[in-house]
Order: C-alpha cells, then structure tokens, then sequence
C-alpha cells in the first residue's frame, strides 16, 4: 500500500481548515498544506494571534499551536502544494446556484472544476484526489474526465471522503468520528487508494469505525444524512406549532417520543429554525437530483423540510409582531445572537437574518449582540438579501459590544442562537432598563421559564402556550 508523505488541501475554510489540524496534530509525519485563492483568509490562518484565525472552533486553536509551521502550512502558492502532494483533498465550497439552470437549487460546481483543471494541470505524478467537498451524486464522473482529458497522462485515482463535522463541535466530532466514509472504485488500483486514505484515519479512529463503499453511495449518503437530521428537526418544529396551540409542551413530547430507542432523542430541540451553510443546500441539492431523474415525489417529500424550516422563521417574526401589539415600527427589539448556533462564527443561512429581515419590513429597529460575530459580517448578511439599501440596513440595525447596555430602553428581546452566556446573564437588571411590558422571545428555549416570569417579563418561546 502507498504510504502518504504529502497532503495538500485546497480550500481553507469551516471543514479544510479543521479537517487539516487533525489530520497534521494526529499524523506528525504527514506534511500537510491546506491552499487557498483567498490571500486573506491564509493571512488570517498564519496570524500570530491565534484569536484571529477566521475560523472559530473550540480547541481548534490549541490544536494550531502544536502544529502549525512544523507539519501545517498554510499557503496561496496552490500550484506549488498540488505538484509535492501524493494525495489532494478538495475542500471548496459548492454553494446553490444563483444563475441559471437549476437555480436555487441544483449545487454550483464551478469552484469543484477550477480546483479540477488546475490539479490537471499541474500534475507531474499519479495523484490521489479526494473529494472533501458535499458534491451531487456522480459529481465524480465529471471530475475524472477532466483530470483524464486535460492532464499529463498521469493517473488518477478519485475518493469520496465527506464530511460530518458539525461547527461549534468540529474538532470533538474529528476526533471522535462515529464513522468515516470512503467511497472508491472497486478496481485494485481503487481499493489501494481507499487504504491508502484509510491508513491516515486509522491513526486516531478504529478501523471498524471507516466504512468503504462504492463511490456514488458516498457521494449520495453524506446528502441523505443531512437530510434526514434537518428533517428531524422540522418534523419537532412542525410540532411545536401545534403545541403552542395546545398546552402540550414541545420539550415534553420531544422527551417522550425520543425515549423510544427507535428514535432516539438527539436532534428533537425545537427552535427557531435550523441553520447553517449544509442542510438547506443540500437538501436543495437532493431535491434538484431527484427531480432530475424524474422522481417528483421524492423532490417533493423532502422540499417540504426546507418550506416547514421557513415558515417556523416566519412564524417567530409574526409571533413578535402580534404581541407587540401588531406593530414594531420604530421599537428597539434586541437580538441575543446572530451565528446560526453557538460556539462558532458562522453565519450563513442563520434564522436571525430572516427573522431580522422580517422585522426591518416592519420598521422595527433592531440591536444585534454576538460574542463571536463582527459587525461587518451582520451587514454583508443583511445586505446580501438586497431587501433594502444598505444605507437602510445601518440606519435600522445596530451592532453592539454590550449585550446588558443594550436592553436599555428596549422594548423586546429575542433569543436567536443558543449561546450559554445568555443564560447567566443578570435578567433582573435587564428588565429594570427595558420600557415595559417587557417582552423576551426565546427561540432556542435557554432560559428559565420561572426565573424570567418571576422577574416580570412577558416571556414566549418556541413550542409552548404563552
Ligand atoms: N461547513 C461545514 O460544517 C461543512 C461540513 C461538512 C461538509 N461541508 C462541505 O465542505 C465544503 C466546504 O465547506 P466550507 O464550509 O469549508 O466552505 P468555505 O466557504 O468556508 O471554504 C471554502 C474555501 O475554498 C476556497 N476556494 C474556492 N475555490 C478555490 C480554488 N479554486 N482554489 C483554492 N481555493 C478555493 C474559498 O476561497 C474558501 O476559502 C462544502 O462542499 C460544504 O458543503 C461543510
Ligand atoms: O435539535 C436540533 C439540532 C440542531 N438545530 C439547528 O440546526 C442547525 C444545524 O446544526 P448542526 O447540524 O449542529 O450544525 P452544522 O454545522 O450545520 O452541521 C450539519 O451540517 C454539516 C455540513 O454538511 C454536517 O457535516 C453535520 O453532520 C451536520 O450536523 C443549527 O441552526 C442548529 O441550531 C436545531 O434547531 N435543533
């Protein structure tokens, strides 16, 4: 079996970035060089102080400390790594389209083919290139006919090794995968190279635990998994909407249900709508495959998760327009929140912006505090969607530093991300500054439901009867 000396990974972002800390902190033989086009993003990667690395995970900073510089780089010279790597992971995005055929749906595979023509063309030895990226099922088909026609007659061997990670936990779920998935071609040659891949994660994981399949089942199960999670998490929150109807309790009947080892009870917290750069593209994604092949009811099935997870955002925005009396126009309402989980910087896909963007159509004036999200990124977020004007967004919507200072003179908080901060804060010093009634909205369910009524507040959250 080939022994692998040389790594190289292009793309720096939420899964190269962590994915290649471990692979190097776990692999000290390895020469790992994660590569990216964004000059920026591989300044933020080598800066000095480890507080400023563009990625925000817990430990991943300790883990760079040990590594990096010894057998982690991070550079822009792309053409350089690909020529020393034996092995090349690709890490790009693969966002949903904005322009043409399957738009808004199908993924946008340009970044997949850039990544494959240069690898083409830099190539000098037989290369093992491995698809880190969520890609559309045979997405590897079109990555090996590149590589076959525009190379230098080298060969090529093609894996696909998605990714798990969750953010806010990458580094735990690394190193401590429930599985690995290799999907490979079932020729020798294949077979070698998924040992090959194999042999690095049996540095830390059991060798039970890495599972090999043929390709396009790798390719189609990393999308499956994400849809049935965040099909999990619409299903509660479908329910959640009936028990604020009801006195049922949404927590309680999570609890009860996911005592069933059949099902099982992660994944069953109710909120205000799932988030995040994966479950929404993907399940997009599956929907634009299976119609494709002319399976409407399949698209149709699992386009519903993506319509209930919009209307349970919607829902959270109406719900606070109603009870302020039907009108937000001009009413400080804060924001506790902006990632869309806690313990990580990303923002994309949050239910905060759509929420926020709700209430700005209202006129509310909305006060956003983050522990971990800059100020510059909640305006690119709003602006992004191209509702309003930019000058619109900075004159509605202020960031600030002091989560307790801004309550002053508020007339609403909402609870957007599930941040433990929150809970300890001072509440009695919250309401005293709010104007009053004062309202709290609890989209994640973090605090405590007697503490906050015994304060005062007029408190709401998702999935129970006011
Ligand atoms: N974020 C997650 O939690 C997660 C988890 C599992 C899988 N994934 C999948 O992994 C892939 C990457 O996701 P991400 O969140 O890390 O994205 P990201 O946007 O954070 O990072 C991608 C990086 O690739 C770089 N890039 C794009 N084209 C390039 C090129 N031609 N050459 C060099 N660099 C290039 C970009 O500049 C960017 O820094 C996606 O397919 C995603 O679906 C993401
Ligand atoms: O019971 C739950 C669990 C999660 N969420 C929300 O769901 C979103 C996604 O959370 P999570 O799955 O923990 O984070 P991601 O980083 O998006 O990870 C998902 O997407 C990744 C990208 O494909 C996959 O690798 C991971 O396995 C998959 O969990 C977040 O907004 C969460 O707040 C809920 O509302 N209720």
């Amino acid at each position: 079996m080939k022994k692998i000396n040389k790594i190289c990974c292009i793309g720096a972002g939420y899964v190269g970035g962590p994915t290649m800390s471990v692979i190097a902190h776990k692999c000290p033989e390895i020469k790992v060089t994660v590569v990216d086009i964004n000059a920026n993003r591989i300044k933020a990667w080598n800066d000095e102080n480890l507080d400023k690395l563009p990625v925000y995970e817990p430990g991943l900073k300790e883990i760079i400390a040990e590594t990096r510089n010894k057998n982690l780089f991070f550079s822009t010279e792309v053409d350089k790594a690909i020529d020393e790597a034996e092995m090349i992971f690709i890490s790009v995005n693969t966002p949903t389209k904005t322009y043409g055929k399957g738009k808004g749906q199908a993924a946008d595979l340009k970044f997949i083919e850039l990544c494959a023509r240069n690898i083409a063309k830099v190539a000098k030895d037989d290369k093992i290139v491995v698809e880190k990226s969520t890609l559309p099922v045979r997405t590897a088909q079109a990555i090996k006919n590149i590589l076959d026609n525009t190379g230098n007659h080298v060969n090529f061997e093609i894996l696909s090794n998605p990714e798990f990670l969750a953010e806010g936990t990458a580094i735990n779920d690394l190193l401590h995968a429930d599985r690995v998935l290799i999907g490979g071609d079932e020729t020798p040659e294949g077979e070698a190279a998924k040992e090959a891949l194999s042999a690095i994660y049996e540095h830390w994981l059991p060798k039970e635990n890495i599972l090999k399949t043929n390709i396009w089942s790798s390719e189609l199960s990393k999308l499956v998994a994400n849809a049935f999670l965040a099909q999990r998490i619409s299903s509660i929150n479908s329910i959640s909407a009936l028990c604020e109807k009801t006195d049922a309790n949404v927590q309680e009947v999570s609890k009860a249900i996911g005592l069933d080892s059949r099902i099982g009870s992660k994944f069953l917290n109710a909120s205000v709508g799932f988030g995040g750069s994966c479950f929404q593209k993907d399940i997009l994604n599956l929907v634009y495959i299976a119609k494709s092949y002319g399976l409407q009811e399949v698209a149709d099935y699992w386009e519903q998760v993506i319509i209930m997870n919009d209307y349970q955002k919607s829902r959270f925005a109406n719900n606070i327009i109603s009870t302020l009396y039907n009108t937000v126009s001009g009413k400080k309402i804060v924001f506790y929140g902006w990632a869309f989980k806690k313990d990580t910087n990303d923002t994309r896909e949050s239910a905060a912006i759509y929420v926020a963007d709700a209430l700005l159509e209202e006129q509310a004036e909305i006060v956003i505090y983050d522990p971990k999200v800059s100020e510059e990124r909640i305006y690119a977020d709003l602006d992004y969607l191209n509702t309003r004007s930019e000058e619109e967004n900075r004159k509605l919507v202020t960031v600030v530093k002091d989560p307790i200072d801004a309550s002053k003179d508020a007339h609403a908080i909402a609870v957007l991300t599930e941040w433990d901060e929150f809970k300890a804060y001072n509440w009695e010093t919250i309401f005293k500054q709010m104007l009053k009634p004062a309202f709290v909205f609890d989209g994640r369910r973090i605090l405590d439901k007697e503490k906050i009524n015994s304060i005062g507040f007029n408190y709401y959250r998702i999935g129970e009867n006011a």
